[in-house]
């Protein structure tokens, strides 16, 4: 099957640099995804865009090249709740790959069950309008108990300015409860101001509540571009990021959301947001933290020795 691509889409940047930034030993890259390929793994009927190609194998060589230890595969909408290609990923990942899943109320416990054999250990719930349709909560909620017997997780993607509205759903999950990027911060806003302020309420009033603090490139309104040797890109979205890190060292995880979807204006080198890492997190104890610990905690908790 051939799929064109969404007029105006950037493909991923081949050939990034090798980070400055030295990862600590076992860092998991704890947000990526695969596309397709679209022949192999046709796109969802219900999508929004239609990306260009990015396999297991593209993935797995730049997790090689940037130091990256691990993957945690998130499904991406342009699959819809079909999840064979993330889950072959995994597959083929010898071990060194998790995943989170979108699950519809018709799922049954069998496939369940298959996709925690395959390293499944979390479904992503999406409110991000441009991205999916709507599902009536009633129905997450479901699909958030059932899983929560497999001891999975939620993820959750929303725009700031959606949260109040969330709220009551959100806190009501039985789960940990896993943010996409931040909650998408409106970064031109005060750090300090009410929008920003609730997101961190939302995680200090609620300890089952984690952040990847992950995508400046996706929340930076003022660049520059992780390109051509910038070494300082996004730092607008530095005090945003570096304030939940700093407040919730134990709760944080971080990915490079490659082969970045839906980016309208450039496409980041992958080793440039690598080196974005220590302006976050700018000790070696809240990296170790960030890359090694919290997600191995959450991932990959048989191999996690807990005092
Ligand atoms: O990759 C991300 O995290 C962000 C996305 C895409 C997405 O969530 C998806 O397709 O599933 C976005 O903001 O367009």
């Amino acid at each position: 099957m051939h799929f064109e691509k969404t007029p105006g889409w950037l493909d991923w940047y081949q050939g990034p640099s090798t980070p400055k930034f030295k990862l600590p030993a076992g860092a998991v890259d704890a947000h990526c995804h695969v596309f397709g390929p679209g022949a192999e793994f046709p796109y969802a009927p219900e999508r929004k865009y239609t990306p260009c190609d990015a396999s297991k194998a593209q993935l797995f060589a730049l997790r090689d090249q940037l130091g990256f230890a691990r993957n945690v595969i998130v499904q991406a909408t342009c699959h819809g709740a079909d999840n064979r290609a993330m889950v072959d990923a995994l597959l083929h990942a010898d071990g060194k790959a998790r995943g989170v899943a979108t699950v519809r109320r018709s799922v049954s416990d069998e496939e369940l069950q298959a996709m925690h054999d395959a390293g499944v250990r979390g479904v992503r719930f999406n409110f991000v309008k441009r991205l999916v349709d709507f599902t009536p909560k009633d129905e997450l909620m479901e699909i958030a108990g059932r899983i929560a017997r497999f001891g999975w997780h939620v993820v959750i993607y929303f725009e700031a300015v959606d949260l109040p509205e969330l709220w009551d759903f959100f806190t009501g999950l039985p789960t940990t409860v896993v943010v996409d990027h931040m909650g998408r911060p409106d970064v031109s806003k005060p750090l300090d101001g009410p929008e920003f302020e609730l997101f961190l309420k939302f995680m200090r009033e609620h300890p089952n509540v984690w952040s990847k603090v992950s995508c400046p490139e996706r929340l930076s309104l003022t660049g520059p571009r992780a390109l051509d040797g910038e070494q300082a890109a996004y730092r607008d979205v530095v005090p945003f990021a570096r304030r939940v890190v700093e407040e919730f060292p134990d709760r944080v995880l971080w990915g490079t959301d490659w082969p970045h979807p839906n980016l309208k204006d450039h496409m980041p080198d992958d080793g440039l947001l690598v080196d974005f890492i220590p302006h976050i997190a700018p000790t070696a104890e809240l990296q170790q933290k960030l890359l090694v610990a919290n997600p191995m905690r959450l991932y990959w908790p048989e191999e996690t020795q807990e005092a």
